[in-house]
């Protein structure tokens, strides 16, 4: 069965019957007909998943893989911050009239900075170090830039990317200040861990353990029902996931390099609501 059914199903019972409603504060998010959009939570929820082993799709619902690819594509390597260059829907809540997100998630991996062997932004500073520095315990991103934060749509939630090398396998730490356990906590695992198995490639490296730190893990009220409905679920087997292994430039990774073979999951019949 799924490690990631069994890692998501322990977490969600662990808020539902251990967390802690937010119904005692003002609260910014809202459901799109104006209602406060509650949450139930736990704080500092901490999950490793062993990339050698199986990769961590679930299998409780479907996860959208292709759309959560194509955001990671969209923040990594267009380093975009317009969802027009978005193959999917899901920012449009956040995007001003131009489509823009603002100075948010790919505007801060696409900014350059000085490095004594030249300039670098976060994306090519850490594909670099992989490479030529890889015993190095400084190979992070982090986009939550204080300073830009009045000029972006919505904070950044999964702000930074910690990479370390040990016995030519690669290691991740994702950083994640907010989860929305429903809509996106398997799409965010997916995310990194494909992105993690995309930098071991093209460093030459096995992938090893991607360990993802959340701070405020969440259940909004309105998909308490859904969630409990997936808890009487039967985990499947997780799906093969697989890299074109023809590709050793990051930048030249498409949707279609990656293979997904052997995907079963269960019907889910709720329309998730998204909190704006
Ligand atoms: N409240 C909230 N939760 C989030 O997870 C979230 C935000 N806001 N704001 C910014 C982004 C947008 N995210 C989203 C939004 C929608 C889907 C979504 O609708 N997923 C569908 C499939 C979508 C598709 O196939 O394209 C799903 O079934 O999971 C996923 C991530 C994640 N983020
Ligand atoms: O990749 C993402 C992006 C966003 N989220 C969720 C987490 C929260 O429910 C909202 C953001 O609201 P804040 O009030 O800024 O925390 O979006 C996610 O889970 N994953």
């Amino acid at each position: 069965m799924s490690y990631a059914d069994q890692i998501f199903i322990e977490n969600c019972k662990d808020i539902l019957e251990n967390g802690t409603w937010d119904t005692d504060l003002p609260v910014r998010p809202h459901w799109e007909d104006g209602t406060p959009a509650h949450t139930i939570k736990k704080f500092g929820m901490v999950n490793r998943y062993d990339l050698s082993r199986e990769f961590p799709m679930m299998t409780l619902r479907r996860t959208a893989w292709k759309s959560a690819a194509d955001e990671i594509f969209w923040i990594w390597q267009k380093k975009s911050n317009n969802i027009h260059d978005l193959n999917s829907h899901i920012w449009d809540s956040w995007a001003d009239e131009n489509g823009s997100i603002g100075k948010a998630y790919g505007y801060q991996l696409g900014v350059k900075h000085q490095y004594k062997e030249g300039m670098f932004d976060q994306v090519d500073r850490i594909l670099y170090d992989l490479k030529n520095n890889p015993g190095s315990r400084r190979i992070l991103s982090n986009i939550y830039n204080h300073q830009d934060l009045h000029e972006m749509g919505l904070y950044p939630c999964a702000y930074s990317m910690t990479f370390n090398v040990a016995g030519g396998r690669l290691n991740a730490i994702l950083n994640q200040r907010s989860q929305d356990m429903l809509t996106a906590n398997n799409w965010n695992v997916c995310q990194y861990a494909l992105l993690t198995l995309m930098f071991a490639q093209v460093s030459g490296l096995k992938p090893g353990e991607f360990v993802h730190v959340v701070a405020d893990a969440h259940i909004y009220d309105r998909h308490v029902p859904a969630v409990k409905e997936m808890l009487t679920k039967e985990p499947l087997p997780a799906p093969r996931v697989e890299l074109n292994p023809e590709i050793k430039d990051f930048y030249q990774f498409t949707v279609d390099d990656i293979r997904v073979t052997d995907y079963q999951y269960h019907e889910f019949n709720y329309k998730i609501p998204v909190a704006i």
